[in-house]
């Protein structure tokens, strides 16, 4: 694993972990010819919001690294993923369901960058024969701290209402995305990069779990903590989640290569909450059940 961030102890303690920066090409070249690289997984990008906040950056993590990946990969044969995203659509897309194939005319330079990696990604596979694969993921649910998007509210109403019990969102209660729990994302990750070719009828699929509104997260979460309360003060994310799929159709997926995700809304929030309460419990010294009441 490599980034431009140091990581935290439990991913150093997980395997090798390198300093690389996707802008910097020879030391991409070094890393792959020293340490017999692969498979290279690009997960390197500025999401949604901090994308619209610096829009020079945004072009040069997300694309000028993408260039710099896609010539790395073809000139070392690497087999290549690169992740998509539901923000690779745009207004004009149909919105419930989104299709694999329609019209992709997203209004953020995330959503931009990410259709075209998405098209550079095919056009390599096409022209090089370059072992390409995409799947667009929504939202991801996970105990990690969010990375600056627009569906980051999801995960911070986690932790406030193991904490504060109060949660301030940023988007409007009916507001509803395609989400899915980071466990259902990584097995589809891993499973669908040992697909065989012949099976894949494309390059880049849709795929999902649940769709949900900020109302329907915190109806589900009061399940555990019931004086859970949501204040709503739409911001500038409000017009991005606007312009996004509310569903996703990933039947192709299910189809090509047998994708099936396993958490439902309910499951999703049950690990959620068990996975978090014990940093907040050792902070507050209180059980599950005692959040319940
Ligand atoms: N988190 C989500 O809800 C979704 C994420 N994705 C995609 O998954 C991937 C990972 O997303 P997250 O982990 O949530 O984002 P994140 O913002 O947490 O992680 C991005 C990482 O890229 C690194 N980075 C930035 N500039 C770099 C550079 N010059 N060289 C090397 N690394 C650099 C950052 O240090 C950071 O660790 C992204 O490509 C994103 O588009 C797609 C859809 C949903
Ligand atoms: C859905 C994404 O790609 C990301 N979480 C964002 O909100 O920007």
């Amino acid at each position: 694993m490599s980034d431009i961030n140091k990581a935290p102890e439990s991913v150093l303690e997980s395997g090798p972990f390198l300093f690389a920066d996707v802008l910097d090409m020879r030391s991409l070249r070094e890393i792959c010819v020293n340490y017999e690289i692969d498979w290279l997984i690009h997960f390197s990008a500025l999401l949604s919001a901090v994308g619209e906040a610096n829009v020079p950056l945004a072009m040069q993590v997300n694309i000028e690294g993408l260039h710099n990946v896609l010539e790395v990969s073809r000139m070392y044969k690497l087999k290549l993923f690169i992740p998509s995203t539901i923000g690779a659509f745009g207004p004009d897309s149909p919105r419930y369901p989104t299709p694999d194939l329609t019209i992709q005319r997203p209004r953020t330079i995330y959503g931009v960058s990410k259709v075209h990696a998405e098209l550079m990604g095919e056009y390599y596979n096409h022209k090089f024969g370059l072992d390409f694969r995409c799947l667009r993921y929504p939202g991801v649910i996970s105990t990690d701290q969010p990375g600056g998007g627009t569906t980051d509210y999801a995960l911070k109403m986690f932790h406030d209402a193991l904490t504060t019990k109060v949660h301030h969102c940023y988007l409007r209660p009916d507001t509803r995305l395609p989400m899915m729990y980071i466990d259902d994302l990584l097995t589809a990750t891993v499973d669908y990069m040992q697909v065989p070719d012949k099976k894949l009828s494309m390059r880049t699929y849709n795929i999902g779990a649940v769709d949900f509104t900020p109302e329907e997260l915190a109806n589900e979460l009061r399940k555990f903590v019931p004086d859970l309360e949501v204040v709503y003060n739409p911001d500038h994310r409000q017009a991005i989640a606007d312009s996004w799929p509310q569903k996703f159709d990933y039947s192709t997926a299910v189809k090509d290569w047998g994708y099936r995700p396993l958490y439902n809304m309910s499951a999703m929030c049950e690990v959620m909450v068990q996975s978090l309460l014990p940093k907040y419990k050792i902070r507050r010294n209180q059980t599950l059940e005692e959040v319940k009441e």
